[in-house]
């Protein structure tokens, strides 16, 4: 055979073979590229997350790891993109994420936009709460449950029943501290916990019946107040370690509810985590506590309630409401129904971790800022002037009826500077700043980002929808807005008087809620439920810790702790040094 016949009968040979592996290849290939991330046409995004793979996911996992604040990440892709809407990829095979970067369109979509609704991403993070409303998409579960909570924002409920039980609860927080100041004979010690412990017995001494034995902080007060100070143990900063009781059982599933939330919230795979936390005996069990113990309540309630016909605490009410509801359309009231019961539990993870870690950031903010702190002191000492008269903390009904502006200033500028990020999702095919969003996509708004923490970027007046209305607050961007400064929410009275005086409540300023974005609380349909009953809560401890301690300076190692951001932002700890003020008397 000759060599051409040769190198003929090889290529015959091979043509079928190299053309298979050719396909082969052609398939991979193809297929690669139906993996990598699928960008959304026009919305602005970094070329390279799209060459890989598993897109973004990696390295957001590698960052977010080390800073446990997914918003420093974000941060630093929207700045790069210099982009007030841009596109992410984190989880794998999935669609895109789009952020949001802009306050002002911000509050335009939160509350103007009816084709955004919660996100899937929050109904997976908070699948541990079950059949909790915040879960669902609006609709008629979202307003038949809306409608057993009517009654717990009424005036008279807020300040009979809440404020009441807030204020019994505050002072026990006081005595608390005032053993552990004694104890730690000036040095500074962490309240982290202890704030988680009295916002969770805060919530349950209105939402349970009285009687209820499991209350959070009150093991961990036993637990120190027998203690030698010589036992106190010494950390390497100079601070006080105190023992801690372990957990009732009904704390106990609370926060290993929150835990489970935090699991799956943080995973690139949320489905898989929501299965896999159920599988957990932690977890599980957690989960299972909570659920029992909040039927018991609801049959306790209910036999009370069917005794009685009054309601006192807010299951109460929400059975009272779900008889009206059945009067009304001629049916048997389902007060035993799972849903209600899940709307229980998950009021209680929804209201007790927010508000004690901002109660956290405040005293926090209070400590390293002196200046503050007299102020704010001074401004309640000016408007509780009997009490203060009187050597006295101020009554429940003196701290219900009057509102302090600088201490309400103080909250917002907390909240406003701890905000996290929230979601929504397309429930249709719709445009944001005019970018076409298809049905399904999840927005991320960065409370924290652009317009809240720091200038708007330049792109966004240009893009900005023509609906949004421009804040008319006066809000002035030049001004450092990642600074904790409490002023910024005051103005003038139009008719206050010009005489100089030493501080803003004098001067006769008010309190202007519109000064500054501040979405620490969501906007809108969407937005926090619990909003007015975590103000008078906020308002309650503070006011009362404040008046009854000076917080004195920590050390700098303590002053500043490395916090998490994920649903909420959580400070890892919050060190007080605190000494008993003189002024008022041992109530
Ligand atoms: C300082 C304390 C609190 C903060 C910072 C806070 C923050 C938030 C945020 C950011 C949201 C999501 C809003 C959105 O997506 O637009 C939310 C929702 C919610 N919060 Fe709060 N919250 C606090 C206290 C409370 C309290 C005390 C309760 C109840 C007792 C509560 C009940 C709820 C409920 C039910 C929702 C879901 C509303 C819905 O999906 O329709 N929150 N909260």
């Amino acid at each position: 055979m000759s060599l051409s016949d040769a190198v003929q009968r090889v290529g015959s040979e091979l043509a079928p073979a190299s053309a298979g592996l050719l396909a082969i290849l052609g398939l991979l290939y193809f297929l690669y590229e139906r993996l990598l991330p699928q960008p959304l046409p026009g919305i602005p995004y970094d070329p390279k997350s799209t060459r890989k793979l598993l897109g973004d996911g990696p390295d957001m996992v590698r960052e977010v790891g080390a800073t446990r604040e997914i918003h420093v990440w974000l941060l630093k892709k929207v700045n790069k993109l210099q982009a007030p809407l841009c596109q992410i990829f984190v989880q794998p095979f999935s669609r895109p994420w789009v952020v949001l970067a802009d306050s002002v369109e911000a509050q335009n979509l939160l509350t103007r936009r009816p084709e955004f609704d919660r996100s899937s991403f929050d109904k997976t993070g908070l699948s541990p709460l079950d059949g909790f409303h915040s879960r669902m998409t609006m609709g008629d579960s979202w307003k038949r449950t809306r409608a057993w909570l009517q009654d717990l924002l009424s005036p008279p409920f807020l300040n009979n029943t809440v404020s009441p039980a807030m204020y019994e609860n505050s002072l026990q927080l006081v005595h608390f501290w005032e053993t552990k100041a004694r104890l730690a004979n000036d040095r500074p010690f962490d309240v982290n916990d202890d704030l988680d412990h009295v916002a969770l017995d805060g919530m349950l001494s209105f939402v349970f019946d009285r009687q209820f034995e499991h209350a959070a902080l009150s093991p961990q007060m036993q637990a120190v107040a027998q203690l030698d100070p010589s036992r106190v143990e010494i950390g390497r900063h100079g601070e006080a370690k105190f023992p801690t009781a372990p957990f009732n059982k009904f704390t106990a599933s609370l926060y290993g509810t929150v835990d489970a939330v935090n699991v799956v919230t943080a995973s690139l795979w949320p489905k898989f985590a929501k299965w896999w936390v159920r599988q957990i005996p932690r977890y599980s069990t957690s989960i299972a506590v909570r659920r029992q113990v909040i039927r018991e309540q609801v049959q306790g309630a209910i036999r009370r309630f069917e005794a009685t016909g009054e309601a006192k605490t807010a299951i109460e009410h929400m059975l009272a409401r779900e008889k009206k509801a059945a009067e009304k359309q001629g049916r048997k009231p389902d007060y035993e129904n799972q849903v209600l019961m899940d709307e229980i539990g998950g009021q209680f993870i929804a209201g007790f971790h927010t508000s004690s870690s901002t109660l956290s950031w405040i005293f926090i903010h209070l400590t390293r800022s002196p200046d503050v702190q007299a102020k704010l002191r001074h401004a309640l000492h000016t408007a509780y002037s009997a009490a203060h008269a009187e050597r006295r903390p101020p009554s429940t009904a003196e701290l219900t009826k009057g509102r302090v502006p600088y201490l309400d200033a103080v909250l917002d500028e907390v909240l406003r500077l701890h905000a996290t990020l929230l979601s929504r999702q397309a429930i249709t095919d719709t445009q944001l700043f005019g970018y076409r969003i298809p049905k399904g996509t999840t927005v991320f708004i960065m409370a924290n980002g652009p317009g809240f923490h720091s200038p708007s970027l330049a792109a966004a007046a240009a893009l900005r929808d023509a609906s949004s209305a421009e804040p008319d607050s006066g809000w002035d961007e030049t001004r450092d807005m990642f600074t904790f400064e409490p002023e910024r929410w005051l103005r003038k009275k139009e008719d206050a008087s010009t005489t100089t005086t030493t501080t803003e409540e004098d001067a006769g300023v008010e309190f202007n809620a519109n000064a500054a974005p501040q979405a620490a609380f969501g906007m809108g349909l969407r937005g926090c439920w619990g909003r007015k009953l975590a103000y008078v809560e906020l308002r309650m401890i503070v006011s009362l810790v404040v008046w009854h301690f000076d917080l004195l300076a920590v050390p700098p190692a303590l002053a500043y702790p490395s916090a998490t951001l994920s649903i909420i932002h959580r400070a890892d700890e919050c060190y007080v040094r605190l000494r008993r003020r003189e002024d008022v008397r041992d109530s």
